[in-house]
């Protein structure tokens, strides 16, 4: 069952300002203050500190299918902070650590380092963060990372995000990004979309399964795709935000 997320787009139409928009009017420049993480449904158990349960979104999809670009249109809206599981595993392959070797080798041949490395890089980011709500980004990629996070933090993703992208789509935009990563390239882009296939749909079957999985779209220009993520977000905003938009749209009529 996957859920596809219209309950506000009813909002979003060509003659209207764009849900974005509307939101920002509601709310200001930053949605994000209108945010308590009371309004969110919380993961039972505590999260590194008793009576802190921080709000995580899983953010899957393949290589090049638009997770890092909508996570920082996400943060800039909504405040959470992004934790990219690829950068962390890059940033400590510049730190030199004994890890770093290994995890080298992972990224450059496409396949996933040991869930105990990531888990733990993802973990120490949320204990050292004073925020309260987390995008977590490429991760799970794996059976084996999913259960390593459940058995370590303890609790289960309070959703999770799905960019449903073309395997063509993704190659294209791997191939013409231009950051220097040592897994662009149509070798190692096969060998992740392997990877993805084998491994990571199960995953996303799972939390589908689960009832917490929203999929959306990845075809399109960035902000389109971003339109589509909002009502995920808005759904879960105040109710008075909701009020104040739907108010907002009778009058306009
Ligand atoms: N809607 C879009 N249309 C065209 N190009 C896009 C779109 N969204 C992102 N891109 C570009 O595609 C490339 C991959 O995007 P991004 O890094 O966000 O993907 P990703 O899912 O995080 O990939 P990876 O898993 O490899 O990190 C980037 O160069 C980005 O600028
Ligand atoms: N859970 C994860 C996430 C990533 N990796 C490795 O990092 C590479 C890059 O990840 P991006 O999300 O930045 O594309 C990925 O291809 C894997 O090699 C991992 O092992 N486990
Ligand atoms: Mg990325």
């Amino acid at each position: 069952m996957w859920w596809r997320v219209t309950s506000l787009s009813q909002l979003v139409s060509s003659s209207k300002p764009s849900l974005l928009n509307q939101m920002r009017a509601a709310y200001g420049l930053k949605l994000w203050q209108a945010f308590s993480t009371e309004d969110f449904k919380r993961a039972e158990g505590g999260l590194c500190h008793p009576g802190r349960t921080p709000v995580t979104t899983f953010v899957l999809g393949g290589p090049g299918s638009g997770k890092g670009t909508q996570c920082t249109k996400i943060v800039e809206t909504f405040g959470f902070t992004h934790l990219s599981a690829g950068d962390l595993l890059r940033k400590e392959i510049s730190s030199n650590t004994e890890n770093g070797a290994m995890i080298l080798n992972t990224i450059k041949e496409g396949k996933i380092v040991p869930s105990e490395v990531t888990v733990k890089l993802i973990l120490k980011a949320i204990e050292s963060s004073e925020n309260d709500r987390f995008l977590i980004d490429g991760f799970p990629r794996s059976e084996e990372n999913r259960v390593a996070y459940e058995r370590v933090v303890g609790t289960e993703p309070d959703f999770v995000l799905f960019f449903d992208c073309p395997e063509e789509e993704m190659v294209k935009r791997v191939l013409n990004r231009n950051q220097g990563r040592i897994d662009d390239n149509i070798d190692t882009v096969k060998e992740r979309l392997r990877v993805f296939t084998a491994l990571n749909l199960p995953v996303i079957k799972y939390y589908s399964g689960k009832g917490k999985l929203y999929k959306i779209d990845a075809i399109g220009t960035e902000d389109e795709i971003f339109e589509r993520v909002l009502p995920v977000f808005a759904a879960l905003r105040p109710k008075t935000c909701n009020n104040i938009l739907q108010k907002q749209a009778i009058n306009e009529k």
